[in-house]
């Protein structure tokens, strides 16, 4: 369904070299990426600033063309096919709108059924689902400057979805959401994507985005892939362990070791211990702990994307 082959997209910057004179130079935003996206998959496409997600996003929805290499979607060429492409894509900028800004919610979304020539009762129809999904009826009549950015944003996942498209281009759509409009947005994509219907591919900078959406991650740096694959083999790549945290009555004796697992923390003087667990299984070592220790209270704390993620951003 979307394909990239040595996809690159070069851009030429001036920059200053010495007092007076500048000089071009060239900045290799995607260097080469190849990649195949199938229908009805979830894509979290991440990677620090400057990595080339946006240039990527932007050859995929026909805004930008490559330097070299090839991209289709639905075997179109974005650039060149981008009116035909439009009917099957949607796409949601965090930072820009594709909304009227002075015309109320509701109106935009009739102009949109025009301009994508939608008939009345398909357009109902969705409408309809995502009145009731992104809870929208509350602002309809309001016109769009004077939304909140999280109104807003569940009016351009509306304005998105209106035509019906199969696949969904998404850059930081919770960019600047409170926690309650970021649940209502994440849990409207899980919704969607769970009726395999709609393709996502999602750049974030929010990490917790990619945990409760995409079963696949890939990660560029500097242009290139860097991780393709699930959560769970990112963590399996980076040996990320999961924690077993015990709150005890008395302090471990000393030399006090557990099968299967290795101390990472102590603290409260010794009334709280970390322990890192080496199998996937933590009943064991639950088991030689309360042989040996009394234990007032515990918990298994699986590893943390961000530091995997961090981990990864920092070795390219
Ligand atoms: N129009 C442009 N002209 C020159 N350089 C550009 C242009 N657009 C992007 N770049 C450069 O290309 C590189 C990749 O930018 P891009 O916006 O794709 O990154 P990103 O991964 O989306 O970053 P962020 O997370 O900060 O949004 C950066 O070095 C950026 O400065």
């Amino acid at each position: 369904m979307i394909q990239m082959r040595e996809l690159r997209k070069d851009f030429t910057v001036r920059v200053k070299a010495g007092r007076l004179r500048r000089e071009k130079r060239t900045v290799s935003a995607v260097d080469g990426i190849d990649l195949t996206i199938e229908p009805g998959e979830m894509v979290g496409y991440i990677g620090p600033n400057g990595a080339g997600k946006s240039t990527t996003l932007k050859m995929l929805t026909g805004v930008l063309s490559p330097s070299s290499g090839e991209v289709s979607v639905f075997g179109l060429t974005p650039v060149p096919q981008r009116t035909r492409l439009a009917l099957r894509i949607g796409v949601v900028f965090g930072q820009r709108s594709q909304l009227w800004w002075d015309l109320p919610l509701g109106e935009s979304f009739r102009l949109l059924r025009h301009i994508y020539r939608v008939p009345a009762a398909e357009h109902e129809a969705r409408l309809r689902r995502c009145r009731g999904l992104l809870d929208l009826d509350a602002f309809l009549d309001t016109p769009v400057r004077q939304l909140s950015l999280g109104q807003r944003m569940r009016g351009e996942l509306t304005a998105a979805l209106l035509h019906g498209p199969r696949v969904l281009f998404l850059d930081e759509p919770t960019i600047g959401l409170d926690v309650v409009s970021k649940q209502a947005v994440r849990s409207f994509l899980a919704e969607l994507g769970a009726s395999g219907d709609v393709t996502l591919v999602l750049t974030t900078h929010d990490l917790a985005d990619i945990e409760r959406l995409c079963d696949r991650l890939v990660v560029i740096d500097h242009g290139r892939v860097v991780h393709d694959g699930t959560i769970e083999a990112l963590h399996a790549r980076y040996g990320s362990r999961r924690s077993l945290v015990v709150e005890l009555d008395e302090p471990l004796p000393p030399g006090f070791t557990l099968p299967g697992a290795s101390v990472t923390g102590v603290e409260a003087d010794g009334h709280r211990v970390t322990f890192a667990l080496d199998g996937s299984s933590s009943g064991a070592a639950v088991a030689a702990l309360v042989a040996v220790a009394s234990v007032r209270d515990l918990s298994v704390v699986e590893p943390d994307i961000e530091d995997v993620v961090a981990r990864l951003y920092q070795a390219g």
